[in-house]
Formats: C-alpha cells, structure tokens, sequence
C-alpha cells in the first residue's frame, strides 16, 4: 500500500498583541528555516480581527517580511476564532496549495 502525508503549516498570531510581533516574527522565521519542512505551504492566521486593537492583516505581512518567503507558497488570512471569520478561507487556501503540490 502506498502511503501519502500531507503537509503544511498553519501559524496563528494575536494581532492584538503588538508586544509580541517581534517574539512571533524570530518564531516564525526559525519554523521557516526548519529543512524538513521546507516548501511546505504556510498559512499564517492573523487571528482576534474582531478586537478593535488587532492589527492588520497587511501590517502584519509586512513586519514579518512575509514578501521575502521565496521556497514555498505562503498566505495571511485574518480571522476572528470567536466569530469564525476568515477560518473557512484560510482553510479552503490550505487544501488548495496541498492540491496543486500534488500535481
Ligand atoms: N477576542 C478574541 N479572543 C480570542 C480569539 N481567539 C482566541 N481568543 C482568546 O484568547 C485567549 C487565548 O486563547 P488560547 O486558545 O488559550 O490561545 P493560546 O495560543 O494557547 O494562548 P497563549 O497561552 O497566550 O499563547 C482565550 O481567552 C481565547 O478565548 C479571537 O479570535 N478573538
């Protein structure tokens, strides 16, 4: 029997939480570097956009250099997990990217 693994990643941020981008950003960069997940793709949540604070979604992209990812397919959804907004999204970007790495 032939045995397939699906991978990816999916990171979730606290875009209310300003204090912690720079902790999140370092975190984010090593899980990059990882070299056994290399080109696997990565979704990144930036998630609490129901709080008044969070920040956005593009802000967020761009303090973590997430334009600078060339080795593997990438995506920043903002989502609220309490209100479950952007969740179906993100996800439906999930199994679309593992798709097309099928093919
Ligand atoms: N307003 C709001 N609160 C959220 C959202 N998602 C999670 N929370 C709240 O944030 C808090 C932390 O959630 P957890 O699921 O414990 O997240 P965690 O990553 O384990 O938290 P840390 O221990 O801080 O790293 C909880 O009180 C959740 O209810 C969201 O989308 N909006």
């Amino acid at each position: 029997m032939m045995k397939t693994s699906i991978l990816f990643q999916i990171y979730v941020i606290d875009s209310a939480d300003r204090k912690r981008f720079e902790e999140t950003g370092q975190e984010l960069a090593e899980l990059l570097d990882e070299e056994k997940l290399s080109a696997v793709p990565v979704l990144i949540f930036a998630n609490k956009q129901d709080l008044l604070t969070a920040a956005p979604a593009s802000e967020i992209a761009e303090g973590l250099n997430l334009h600078t990812i060339r080795d593997r397919m990438w995506q920043i959804q903002s989502c609220s997990a309490l209100t479950g907004e952007g969740i179906q999204e993100g996800m439906n970007w999930v199994c679309k990217s593992v798709n097309s790495k099928k093919k």
